[in-house]
Order: structure tokens, then sequence, then C-alpha cells
């Protein structure tokens, strides 16, 4: 039995990762955490029989522990509730499946305490990648990529050295307005937004696939995973998401690694790896499969990628500023405040406002987080 904390299980990826464990039956849940969702971690808390449960939310927090009395369940809140869950003793695995930077300290922090990763939590290494691969090294932490792309590379790589590297090719669905210029996206309603044409994912990560900044912060996670130049990364829009990503070596040989679009195979590969485990998950029917098809980024029309490269080359504090007013921009307009096109230009707005500071500490990070934030809600939008 290995176990298991998953930081944020009433997500998306969390609420996948619960459905892994439920099947296989190889897996002990030692904590479960929430920002609100007290009503699905209560259910979570009386199937999995937790020693922890932590709620973002101190008052929904005091809710909970009266409604978990008498289960021998601890409920904590807040931050250090966040990091109780992530640094937890019996604790082998932490599946990190919170959104936003939220993230970066817990897996610090887990990082620390020894603890393997299973990483969904992008934004971690958008913003802090170079101190966090640095972390990893030094306390000899594995770090196992749950985002579909860098599993899929993870599992490419095994087919070269890291010297026969050529290119990390990342597979992009191009998302639901894929095709569509400018002046088709002026009035873009958030439900239309929402509807990704192959995944079922949380809000946020759903908006950032629309506006292609997904491609953007995961090049950025490839590079800190992987340890590849930036140079070398590049995206390519593959709309059926059938095939995850590829990595081509020196000879021109690419290896390529396909499956159906469903997240709990690279969750469970995060938590089986070095081995593969039996599932019941549909498989890839190549007799049914109509065509694999292939284009360039429109980063005209989308250019949060192309802001995403422009914040990894120069380096420092730039992508955390990158992350934070993206984060601010995208709850914007899932609030109706601001139009989809004013996601870039808030964007931009605030990177080009940024003193960068090369080889930032982690205090620089989290300083320049705060900075990007205020600047994106007060200086550039409203
Ligand atoms: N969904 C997917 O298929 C994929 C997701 N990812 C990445 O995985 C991460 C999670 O994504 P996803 O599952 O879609 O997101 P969801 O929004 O569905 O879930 C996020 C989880 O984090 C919790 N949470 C949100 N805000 C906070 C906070 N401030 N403090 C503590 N907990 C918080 C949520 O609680 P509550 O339920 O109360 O809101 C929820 O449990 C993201 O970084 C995303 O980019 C990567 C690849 C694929
Ligand atoms: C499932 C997953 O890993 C997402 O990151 C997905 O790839 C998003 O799709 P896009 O390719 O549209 O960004
Ligand atoms: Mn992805």
């Amino acid at each position: 039995m290995k176990e298991i904390s998953i930081l944020g299980s009433t997500g998306s990826i969390g609420t996948q990762a619960l459905d892994v464990i439920r099947k296989t039956k190889e897996y002990k849940v030692i904590a479960l955490t929430t920002n609100i969702n007290i009503d699905l971690l209560e259910k979570q808390a009386l199937e999995f029989k937790p020693k922890l449960v932590t709620v973002m939310d101190q008052k929904k927090s005091i809710i909970l522990r009266d409604r978990l009395k008498g289960y021998n369940i601890k409920v904590a809140s807040g931050d250090e509730g966040l990091i109780e869950a992530a640094t937890l003793e019996d604790t082998k695995v932490v599946i990190n499946s919170v959104v936003g930077m939220i993230g970066l300290i817990p897996t610090l922090e887990a990082i620390k305490a020894g603890k393997k990763i299973a990483l969904a939590n992008k934004e971690t290494l958008v913003t802090a990648g170079e101190i966090v691969m640095r972390e990893a090294l030094k306390h000899k932490t594995e770090i196992l990529p749950v985002d579909s792309e860098h599993s899929a590379i993870f599992q490419c790589l095994k087919s070269g050295n890291q010297n026969e590297i050529s290119r990390l090719i990342l597979t992009a669905s191009g998302g639901p307005f894929r095709g569509k210029k400018t002046n088709d996206l002026l009035n873009i309603k958030v439900e239309d937004a929402l509807k990704h044409p192959n995944w079922e994912m949380g809000r946020k990560i759903t908006i950032d696939s629309a506006t292609l900044m997904n491609k953007g912060l995961e090049i950025i996670e490839a590079k800190w995973l992987f340890d590849v130049e930036i140079d070398k990364i590049d995206a390519v829009v593959h709309p059926q998401s059938i095939i995850h990503s590829m990595v081509e070596f020196v000879d021109g040989s690419i290896i390529a690694h396909m499956g159906v679009p469903d997240m709990r195979i690279p969750i469970q590969y995060a938590l089986s790896h070095p081995i593969r485990t039996k599932n019941e998950i549909n498989k890839l029917d190549f007799n049914t499969l109509k065509e694999l098809t292939f284009e360039r980024a429109d980063i005209e029309t989308f250019p949060c990628l192309d802001l995403a490269y422009k914040a990894i080359n120069a380096g420092g504090s730039m992508p955390a500023v990158l992350n934070a007013s993206n984060e601010v921009a995208v709850e914007l307009f899932l609030n109706n405040k601001i139009s989809f096109l004013k996601i870039p230009e808030i964007i931009s707005n605030v990177m080009d406002l940024h003193r960068n500071i090369l080889n930032p500490t982690l205090d620089d990070i989290l300083e320049s987080d705060n900075w990007a934030r205020e600047t994106a809600m007060h200086k550039t939008c409203l």
C-alpha cells in the first residue's frame, strides 16, 4: 500500500486521482484538501478515511470539523493545513492538484520532507522552476509529471539519453476557438470559452487552453522538468489530442506518445511508475480513428503562447509575473469583468511594467507574484 496525500482532491485532477485509487486498491489515502468544497470533501473523507482533511477557507473548515466529529479525522485549514497535508509523516507520495501558484509552497515543503511528488500543478514550475528543481535534486526527490504532455514526454525520453534529445514537441488541441481570428473573438462568452474540444478540466486551465496560455505554461514546465533549452521546445496544434507529445532525437527519430484523452492514464502512471498497471479505461481504436492532423499555432490571434516564450527567455522573476497576471486576468474573465481579448493585453502590460529580477530568491518570486497581481488588478484593466 502506497500512502498518498492529494492536494486539491475536490478538483478535476483530484477526483480522477481518487477514481484511480478507488479502482486499483493499491493506495492508502492519508490526506485530502479543498479550497471551499466541504460537501465533496466530507464525502471523500467518509469513503477514504484519511488521517487529515484540510480546507483553505477557515469558516468552512469549522463547519466540516463539526460534521466529522467522532470520525478520528483531523480537520485543518489555511496555508498551514495545506502544508501539513503535503508533509505528513506517513505520506509517501503527494499528488499536487491544486490550481494556481498557491501550489508552490506545498510542493517545496513536500520536497524538503522527502516525499515523491506527482505534479499536476504546472504553476509550481512556471513560477519557480529553477528553485524547485534545485531543491528536488538536493533532497533527491522524484517529481513525476501528471500533465498529459509531460507524462508523454517523460515516457518518450526513455528511448534515448539526455544528450541525444534534439527537440521536445508539445501538442496543443488549439482550444475551442481554433481557426478563429481576432475579430471573431470580440464577444466571446465565458460558457463558450469553457467548452474544451477534448478534455473536461477545471475552469482556469480550460480558459488557459482557449487562449493558448496553457501551452505557454507547459513549455516553461517542460524546460524545468526535462532540463531542455527553450529553443528546443516547440508546440504544434494537433486538434484530436491523441498524440500527447513527442520527442525528436538527434538521429531524426521521433517518438510519440498516444492514447485516448483521459487524465486517469497519466495520473495512474505517475503513481505506478516505474511499472505499468492494468486498468479498464477504453483503449484507442485505430479502426475508428479518422485522422491525426497538425497545424501551426496562430500566435497573432492567440498571443499568450508568445508571451510565455518572452517570459521564459527573459528569465528571472518574469515567468512568475506572466503566471500571476494570467491568474488574475482569467479570474476577471470568468467573472465577466473583462473580455476574452483583454487577457493577453493585461498580461503583456504587466510584463512591460515589471523590473525583472534575475536569479530570484523565493522571496523575490513571491513579491513579484504579489506585485503582478496588484498591478494586473489596479493599473491595467479596471
Ligand atoms: N484538469 C486537468 O485535466 C488538468 C489539470 N492540470 C493542472 O492541474 C491543476 C489542477 O487543475 P484542475 O484539477 O483542472 O483544477 P480544479 O479547479 O478542477 O481543481 C482545483 C483544486 O484545487 C483547489 N483549490 C483551488 N484554489 C485553491 C486555493 N486557493 N487554496 C487551496 N486549494 C485550492 C480546489 O478546491 P475547490 O474544489 O474548493 O475549488 C480543487 O480541489 C492545475 O494546475 C492545472 O493546470 C494539468 C493537466 C490536466
Ligand atoms: C489534459 C492536459 O494535459 C491539458 O493540459 C490539455 O493538454 C489542455 O489542452 P490544450 O492542448 O488545449 O492546452
Ligand atoms: Mn497539459
